[in-house]
């Protein structure tokens, strides 16, 4: 049986996009590939990405964050989890300690403090975008990540060509188009996620700008597939807009399941996300998920 077997979850959602937090801090349990994707396979306990808590590993950290998507492959970031994890800590009876609404949370993309702006909605500070090629990563050097060099086209749909790429943490491409309905997301979001030019896979995105503050974004998530928002999609692509001229640094995002006003800080270059959480419910894993895990 799993260790993780009888552990209290909450099941969490930021504008859709569907959050499991898990708290294993002071204890040594790790989730792994098979166990995530059991716990996303039973509808109580069904998510897009998994927020796991562990013991800070860096003095003036709150905590050390795994991310799980469904496919039970690991993530460096995901904006919508972050502030569900920063309620968790401020507000959760169980895991939440009451004034904690400022925090440094720790994956290995690094560092996102996170600040509560109102009882259900944070921003979190995503760190700053990473542009060069080689960070993304692209399977081969491109001197200008703003345009990638990759096209793909569905019958009955426009041509989709050179995205810009983008890394949070983690790797996208934001395709530019006139209309964001236009597509079939779910035909063509594995195909382009697994691009042999992301060795890593990506994140797809489907933009479509509607003014100087404001972008509409659709998401086909590595890992994950549609989700109803993704936070750092968000950013990236905000920060891929504002570069090409098409956006100021500051926008509205809007996602199937709602909006992100998104800074690209001129100060410091870190960009800033900030949103809703809400709390579905809360449960046990039970024993039984884990039968057919290995
Ligand atoms: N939903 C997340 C992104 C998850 C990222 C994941 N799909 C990956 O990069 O593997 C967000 O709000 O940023």
């Amino acid at each position: 049986m799993s260790a993780l077997a009888n552990h209290r979850f909450l099941k969490m959602n930021g504008l859709g996009n569907e959050i499991v937090v898990l708290d294993l801090r002071s204890t040594s349990l790790r989730v792994g590939a098979a166990e995530a994707r059991a716990i996303a396979a039973d509808p109580r306990s069904r998510f897009d990405q998994l927020m796991v808590l562990h013991d800070p590993a860096t003095p003036g950290t709150d905590a050390y964050l795994r991310i799980y998507n469904t496919d039970g492959s690991e993530s460096g970031a995901c904006g919508n989890g972050t502030r569900c994890v920063a309620w968790a800590m401020a507000a959760d009876p169980v895991m939440g300690r009451p004034g904690a609404d400022r925090l440094v949370l720790e994956t290995k993309a690094g560092l996102l403090p996170t600040e509560r702006v109102s009882p259900t909605a944070f921003t979190v500070d995503m760190g700053p975008p990473r542009l060069g090629w080689q960070d993304i990563p692209l399977a081969v050097p491109f001197p200008d990540t703003l345009a990638v060099e990759l096209r793909t086209r569905l019958p009955d749909a426009p041509e989709l060509a050179r995205p810009s790429a983008v890394s949070m943490g983690n790797p996208h491409a934001v395709f530019w188009v006139e209309d964001a309905a236009a597509y079939d997301l779910s035909a063509i979001g594995p195909k382009l996620e697994h691009d042999p030019v992301f060795p890593e896979r990506a994140n797809v995105s489907l933009a479509q700008v509607l003014a100087p503050d404001r972008i509409l974004l659709r998401v086909w998530e590595r890992g994950a597939g549609i989700t109803r928002a993704c936070g750092s999609a968000a950013c990236a692509a905000l920060v891929a807009a504002a570069r090409k001229g098409l956006t100021g640094r500051k926008a509205t995002v809007s996602l199937p399941g709602g909006d992100l006003v998104i800074e690209w800080r001129e100060s410091d270059g870190h960009v800033l996300m900030t949103g809703e959480t809400e709390l579905e419910h809360e449960g046990i894993l039970s024993p039984a998920l884990f039968a057919g895990a290995a």
